[in-house]
């Protein structure tokens, strides 16, 4: 692994303005962070520059805010969940860039942290703009990312910043990177990866590639609806890019070259409402009723799946089979999850699980612990896995 420069090169940072890059994208339920590992992990972090004496200052983003700012993605209940976990207080400001935002960090002491708002209310921050990018950089003197969770992404506060400040890895993305290195580095095969989850748009391309790399590849969640659509499923209601159904078969078609078997569910859980307790039937996939859609994989599925995780050696997963948050439509995810855990503290598998939501999912199901590693990352973790470059890593390297 090439090495990137880290927190231990750092120098000294007493007084100094550093701008640290988390991954704040958490879970929430009810206007309340629901899953508290993303915060946990970047606190070793921000509490070693705060003891250093730096101002640190953290940006982050929350969602994906389509048209500019968005009170419901504001990241201030989030600096109150930081500051609870991290056990100092966490200041928030209103903006990320401008007088607002360099009022806030100017008025900083040694050792405080502030929170800068959501960058992606500003567009220039998805399209890494330079001008925005100067805006950001014009308020630190150093910076430190540690969202490897989102450093799939080229943007301004996760690539374009390491250009025009002094720039190290946290202790986060440097633990990240050692572990997955350790774990999949060089996985023993067979290796079984479990896709599910709803980012449907944004992880599709990436299964042509990491089709090639594994042996079995289970789709779930949202992600299998548009797979069954493009084999002429009807699927209802249900979440599914159908746009997408060509990218679906040209990866069912690579999946076949390179050996490597795809499982679709073939039973579900369908439901006409998306809440708690709503009404709900399990049905073979060809018979979803138009008006339903399927919130889950049924029991059917689940079996085929526990039966892949047994063959497995290595399991790698990213996205809950189904909308893990809602009962009952956790099932599935439990159930894989409880399953994989005991496989792996048997001894019979590395498993290796990454994502927001699925972490929370891991832990809904009480066997986080039990997996081989569990990452903050989803998608940055699957491209990883495909091996590919990731910007937000690569502009670190020494
Ligand atoms: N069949 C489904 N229909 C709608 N949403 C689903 C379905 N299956 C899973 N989901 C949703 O997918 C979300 C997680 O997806 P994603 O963000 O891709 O995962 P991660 O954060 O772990 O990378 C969860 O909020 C879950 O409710
Ligand atoms: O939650 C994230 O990724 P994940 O859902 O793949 O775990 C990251 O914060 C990246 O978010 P994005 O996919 O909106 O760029």
């Amino acid at each position: 692994m090439a090495r990137f420069r880290t927190l231990d090169d750092i120098g000294d940072v007493k007084g100094k303005r550093v701008l640290v890059r988390v991954d704040l994208n958490v879970p929430m339920e009810n206007g309340k962070v629901s899953d508290l590992t993303r915060i946990e992990r970047v606190a070793p972090t921000i509490l070693e520059l705060s003891d250093k004496g730096a101002k640190v200052v953290l940006l982050a983003h929350f969602g994906r805010p389509k048209d500019g700012p968005d009170p419901a993605l504001s990241l201030e209940p989030i600096a109150r969940a930081a500051s609870d976990v991290i056990g100092r207080p966490v200041a928030f400001v209103s903006d990320c860039i401008g007088e607002k935002a360099q009022g806030a960090i100017f008025s900083l002491n040694p050792g405080d942290i502030l929170l800068l708002e959501n960058t992606r209310f500003y567009k220039a921050e998805e399209k890494n703009d330079p001008e925005f990018t100067k805006k950001l950089a014009a308020d630190g003197d150093i910076f430190v990312n540690d969202a490897f969770s989102a450093a799939h992404r080229a943007h301004s506060s996760t690539e374009g910043l390491a250009h025009l400040l002094p720039a190290y890895a946290g202790r986060t993305m440097q633990a990240e990177l050692e572990a997955l290195e350790k774990g999949l580095g060089n996985p023993t095969k067979p290796v079984v990866a479990i896709v599910g989850g709803a980012k449907v748009s944004t992880k599709i391309d990436l299964l042509m590639n990491l089709v090639k790399k594994v042996d079995a590849l289970v789709i779930g969640g949202g992600m299998a609806n548009t797979f069954l659509a493009a084999r002429g499923v009807n699927v209802g209601k249900s979440l599914c890019e159908h746009d997408l159904a060509a990218t679906a078969k040209q990866i069912m078609i690579e999946a076949a070259s390179s050996g490597c078997a795809i499982i679709l569910p073939s039973d579900a859980v369908a439901a006409r409402e998306f809440k708690a307790g709503a009404a709900s039937e399990v049905v073979g996939v060809d018979a979803v009723p138009a008006d339903a859609m399927i919130l889950d994989v049924g029991p059917k599925t689940v079996a085929a799946i526990s039966d892949w995780i047994d063959r497995a050696a290595t399991l790698v997963w990213n996205g809950p089979l189904g909308a893990f948050e809602i009962e009952p439509f956790d099932k599935a995810t439990v159930a894989t999850a409880k399953h994989a855990a005991s496989r792996t503290k048997a001894g019979k598998l590395v498993s290796v699980a990454g994502g927001g939501d699925t972490v929370a999912a891991l832990n809904h199901a009480g066997v986080a612990d039990d997996f081989t590693y569990v990452s903050t990352a989803g998608g940055a973790f699957l491209e990883w896995m495909e091996g590919k470059a990731l910007p937000g890593v690569d502009v670190l390297k020494a």
